[in-house]
């Protein structure tokens, strides 16, 4: 047997150790050739006592060892009157048991099966089956092989197997006849196959060009691109018309005919604002509506006035903490212990975590339940740190149920499960998008308390819409901005440089002896050069800091002669060269080194971590960074230190969530702190050079901060004040609620 060699096993399923129903993933024994071989891959119903033709690779998974992974497998019917009673005893079929099993082959035999396929009817002749009963069997027994029919259908038509489970649940026995009239129905939101597959199926099966089913998946493919990939929940109509009219090739009257007919149907949704109309996919559009008609509740809700005994609580607290709040501050934590919802914002070192703390604290007093969570998992982790109370991540706070990869996460809290607690605190606000959010409100209950920290100059959330600003901009939930900068903090150039970036001043570039340095140099090569030279000598020499896990490199781009791709590679160069001591895997287009340093690049909720003590835990999230300890060839698998000594196992096949992390761009940085951040900024121009790039970069660091490049970048990215322009409209719907 060869790693990574194609196999072709036969052989009968022994035991089922793991099925999703969700996903099919499934993992199983399979007893082939006399040996019992563990078998996972995504399959439909399996039933222990079937018999499996399996294809695939072998692998080796870090906890249990070898396995083959089945890409594509096929069930073999049991043929003879003594496997089909096996077969149908062991509960393949809902709704009949070892009982009934041997009724139905005493009287039908080795055509058993087809009569329940072919001729339910004639399942009644067994005592025990009313003619609902047979029907259901048979249902059952289709389903169970319809799967794979539509698995084999789809091959031909060239959409990848996973696909097919998603299909059979949206379409059931009738999936392969209605892909086979429309193969754009694959592109829906649950099955999620990308247009351009779904175009060439269509292609070969003859749809014409124009047809309604093309121009309206076309349609319905360029909101669902604009949201994943550009932010916007919805788009104005003319602009729809148009990109999608250049998607099709047709003209825009066209579309707009098929356009009509989607918002009939109740396929796309419009929205007019202020005699403006919008464009929705349904699901967008309910989150907004939700959002606000929520938020309106929330806000009605009880409220107290300040009362002297709040005064005390407050004063007692400026005691014990040897400080007396600013105004705003105590502005803020007051509105948060008397309003049933309140937005703080501010910039770095304007007393926000400080009022938190004190607002923590009194609705402590006050008897109620608090939670406090972030978007990430570093953020929570600062969070954690500087409040003394336990943060989670947004995703852990909800309770994470499933994530299939579709962008789809499903949370075990909601509407008929809520939060524990009587108020929620949300910090990095300006890093939720639109559905968590809604996932978020769905899950507290309408009296919670829900208090969102954030500043909104930082750059918006990946996914979907820009909450934290529009409810800003909306005016109907109270703000409290904090603007003061404390004396503390003001010392420190990167907070004032902060600061004046914001307000599109020129940050001081000349200074030589604070936390904020610029380093003037012309020519990409020297740019990453100096970078690695920083990293490797001069920052740790001067000022201890470990090139690992205290300074981080972060760049506007990937590409580019100074984007992340090309700095990574010299950086990897610098501090961790090529070594006969060190082992490599090769992912993609990079080479992992033992000792390399490495970012967790998606939410891996399942990945076991364990520390040296015998702590364990789950989950390594999204921009955790981690140093590669050990690649091991014999069982396929790398071992990443992360922070506070967590390690955790990857297989071979998982590399593809690691990347070089020494530089990582800004929009990875999001919701991060390093103590050195080193930012690159080449002569030129760039359409990543605008302003809330720069302020985000800039408000990563912590103790000190370094740009390298050209002070005109400098200038360009603060004079260029393009606020990501994102198309949602939960600010009008807000409106719209609370004042209809
Ligand atoms: N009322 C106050 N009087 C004196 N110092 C204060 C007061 N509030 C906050 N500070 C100090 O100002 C500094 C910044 O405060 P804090 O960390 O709360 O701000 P922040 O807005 O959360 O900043 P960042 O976003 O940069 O973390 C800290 O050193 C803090 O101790």
């Amino acid at each position: 047997m060869e790693l990574g060699e194609r196999y072709r096993l036969e052989g009968g399923v022994e035991t089922v150790i793991f099925h999703s129903e969700q996903t099919g993933f499934t993992v199983l024994e399979l007893s082939a050739d006399g040996e019992l071989v563990t078998v996972v891959g995504e399959f439909a119903g399996i039933a222990v006592g079937e018999t499996l033709i399996v294809e695939g690779v072998y692998a080796t998974h870090p906890k249990y060892g070898l396995q083959l992974k089945a890409d594509k497998y096929e069930r073999l019917l049991p043929a003879t009157a003594a496997a089909i009673a096996s077969y149908l005893s062991s509960g393949a079929i809902k709704g009949i048991g070892p009982k009934t099993a041997g009724r139905l082959v005493a009287r039908f035999g080795d055509e058993t099966l087809t009569v329940i396929e072919q001729n339910p009817a004639r399942l009644t002749e067994v005592s025990g089956i009313s003619p609902k009963k047979a029907e259901q069997i048979s249902n059952e027994y289709r389903k169970l092989f319809g799967i794979r029919t539509v698995m084999l259908y789809l091959a031909k038509i060239g959409v990848p197997a996973p696909f097919a489970i998603k299909a059979w649940k949206k379409f059931g026995p009738q999936a392969q006849e209605i892909v086979s009239q429309n193969p754009y129905v694959l592109c829906c939101e649950e099955i999620g196959v990308p247009f351009e597959t779904a175009d060439a199926a269509a292609d070969a099966a003859g749809l014409a060009p124009d047809s309604f089913e093309r121009i309206a998946a076309g349609i319905l493919h360029v909101l669902r691109h604009n949201s994943m990939n550009n932010g916007h929940t919805c788009l104005p109509e003319p602009k729809l018309l148009e990109t999608a009219a250049r998607l099709v090739g047709t003209d825009s009257y066209h579309v707009s005919d098929v356009l009509e007919e989607l918002v009939a149907r109740g396929e796309l949704v419009r929205l007019d604002v202020k005699g403006e109309p919008f464009l929705y996919v349904p699901r967008y559009y309910e989150a907004e509506c939700y959002i606000a008609s929520k938020l309106a509740l929330m806000r009605d809700q009880r409220g107290e006035g300040l009362t002297p005994d709040l005064e005390a609580a407050i004063s007692a607290l400026e005691q014990k903490q040897g400080i007396t709040y600013a105004a705003l501050q105590r502005e803020a934590i007051v509105t948060a212990v008397t309003s049933p919802l309140m937005i703080l914002t501010g910039g770095p070192g304007t007393g926000k975590t400080t009022a938190i703390s004190a607002i923590i604290r009194l609705l402590g007093q006050m008897g109620e339940k608090v939670a406090l969570a972030a978007p990430t998992g570093r953020a929570a982790k600062r969070m954690t740190e500087l409040t003394g109370v336990e943060a989670r991540t947004v995703h852990r706070l909800l309770e994470v149920d499933f994530d299939d990869g579709s962008g789809v996460t499903k949370f075990k809290r909601g509407e008929k499960n809520p939060l524990p607690c009587e108020a929620v605190i949300i910090d990095e606000t300006s890093m939720m998008d639109t559905l968590l959010f809604e996932s978020l409100l769905r899950a507290v209950k309408f009296s919670c308390r829900l208090i969102l920290v954030g500043d909104p100059d930082q750059l918006p959330s990946v996914g979907a819409g820009n909450i934290l600003s529009d409810l800003i901009a909306s005016g109907k939930l109270p703000v409290v901005h904090l603007s003061e900068i404390f004396r503390q903090a003001a010392k420190s150039l990167i907070v004032t440089n902060a600061h004046a970036i914001v307000s599109g001043e020129d940050p001081r570039l000349d200074a030589r002896d604070n936390d904020f340095f610029f380093l003037p140099e012309q020519q990409s090569a020297r740019i990453c050069a100096t970078a690695a030279d920083l990293c490797a000598r001069r920052l740790p020499k001067s000022y201890g800091f470990s090139p690992m896990w205290d300074i981080q490199v972060i760049a506007p781009t990937r590409v580019g002669a100074a984007g992340t791709g090309e700095l990574n590679r010299v950086l990897q160069q610098a501090l961790n060269p090529p070594d006969e001591r060190k082992k490599e895997f090769s992912s993609g287009p990079q080479t992992l080194r033992e000792g390399d340093k490495v970012m967790q690049v998606k939410n891996n909720y399942d990945l076991l971590w364990e520390k040296e003590d015998g702590e364990e835990g789950l989950g390594i999230f999204n921009g955790d960074i981690g140093v590669i300890e050990l690649i091991n060839r014999p069982s396929s698998s790398i071992i990443v230190r992360f922070d506070e000594g967590r390690r955790a196992e990857y297989s071979f096949d998982m590399a593809g969530e690691l990347e070089l992390a020494y530089a990582i761009t800004v929009h990875k940085s999001q919701g991060n702190e390093y103590d050195a951040v080193i930012l690159p900024l080449a002569e030129g121009r760039s359409r990543m050079y605008y302003r809330s790039l720069l302020y985000t970069a800039v408000t990563r660091a912590k103790k000190l901060l370094i740009i390298l490049g050209s002070a005109s970048a400098v200038r360009t990215m603060v004079q260029s004040h393009k606020r990501t322009r994102r198309y949602a409209n939960l600010r009008f719907l807000l409106g719209e609620v609370c004042d209809g």
